[in-house]
């Protein structure tokens, strides 16, 4: 488990740094940490690293206070963007450092890091050195060398950045399921959404060193808080909306009628919809006739741009023809206050 309470940092002479975070991953699970550059990610891992100390808050880790504690002490595994690999030694001594500095004898190091290279699939290239291991071999042997000493955590800091598309999809796979085999606690740093979302227990969503939102990707993506989160994670249409009392609300389309009996007329508030949740047919509901601007074709679907009342909105789906008409379900549009 770890823990954040009241964490705050300034970097000296600046006015970056992380305010007053709160957050708490549970024993065994994954959070990814989500958020535009500059958004305080790094500076978050560094803290749990202990390569800076916060100026206030305590940071906890299996219920240990380690904020006091230097990088050594603090047993703690970290995957970097560049794996930062040592080029001369072989793909087993690179494994089995973490052991050579803590003076455990020759014989147990190599039978230890041989078993690491079982479990990341790395059999059969013990003697090469890293130049010579694809890119992904190269992320499993930082990924053992991380784990060899049984760490009290995982810090992946932008792991799979590195990587092509095909192969980073196939080791977030790999690594969420050696994650979930060791029941190791992770802190995965990731500005990829789709990577945060594939991968997490939790995903957390920084901007201007604050937490905006810790949630299950599901409820992320479907119930953000804040219309900056709405933006951030996913493709979304967002309008401001003014509630005329239980179950409808007004916004530059016209009059919807939306899921929340406990509106009150007057109340401002934003809506939010989902492309994928337009239906190109008319419905019992909130049926628009559309003036369609374009459709782009994306394999699977299409996304089309179309006016409705003079407002721009992107519907996304598998449209043979462009659509006339745009419905969507009340249960479909997410109000944000
Ligand atoms: N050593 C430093 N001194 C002063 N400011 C810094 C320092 N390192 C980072 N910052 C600032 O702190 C803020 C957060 O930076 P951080 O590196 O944590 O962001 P990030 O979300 O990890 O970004 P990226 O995705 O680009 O790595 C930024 O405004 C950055 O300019």
């Amino acid at each position: 488990m770890i823990e954040f309470n009241n964490i705050s940092f300034r970097y000296p002479g600046s006015n970056s740094g992380l305010n007053d975070i709160n957050l708490k991953i549970n024993k065994g699970e994954l959070l990814a940490i989500l958020g535009q550059s500059g958004s305080g990610k790094t500076t978050l891992l560094k803290l749990i690293a202990g390569f800076e100390k916060p100026d206030s808050g305590i940071i906890r880790v299996n219920n240990k206070d380690i904020t006091p504690l230097s990088c050594q002490q603090r047993n703690l595994g970290i995957v970097f963007q560049d794996y930062a690999l040592f080029p001369h030694m072989t793909v087993l001594e690179n494994i089995a450092y973490p052991l050579k500095l803590k003076n455990i004898d020759k014989d147990s190091r190599l039978a230890r890091a041989a078993a690491m290279v079982q479990k990341t699939g790395l059999s059969g290239k013990e003697q090469m050195r890293p130049a010579n291991l694809s890119g992904g071999q190269q992320q499993r042997v930082a990924l053992a060398r991380a784990l060899i000493f049984e760490p009290a955590a995982l810090l992946l800091d932008e792991p799979l950045s590195a990587l092509d598309a095909g192969l980073r999809e196939e080791m977030r796979q790999e690594i969420r399921q050696l994650q979930q085999q060791l029941g190791i606690t992770t802190i995965l740093i990731t500005h990829d959404q789709e990577e945060a979302m594939s991968m997490a227990d939790q995903v957390a969503v920084m901007k201007n060193g604050c937490l905006l939102q810790v949630d299950h990707p599901t409820n992320l993506y479907h119930k953000p808080k804040t219309v900056d989160v709405a933006n951030f994670v996913g493709r979304a249409n967002i309008l401001p909306a003014m509630a005329l009392g239980a179950h409808r609300i007004e916004c530059a389309l016209g009059q919807l009628q939306v899921h929340a009996p406990e509106l009150k007329a007057g109340q401002p508030l934003h809506i939010m919809i989902r492309p994928e949740h337009w239906r190109p047919i008319p419905d019992e509901y909130n049926t628009f006739a559309v003036e369609h601007l374009n459709t782009v074709f994306w394999g699977p679907s299409c996304q089309a741009t179309v006016m409705i009342n003079g407002t721009v909105i992107k519907a996304e789906g598998r449209f043979h023809t462009a659509p006339t008409h745009l419905s969507i379900h009340p249960e479909h549009i997410h109000l944000i206050s």
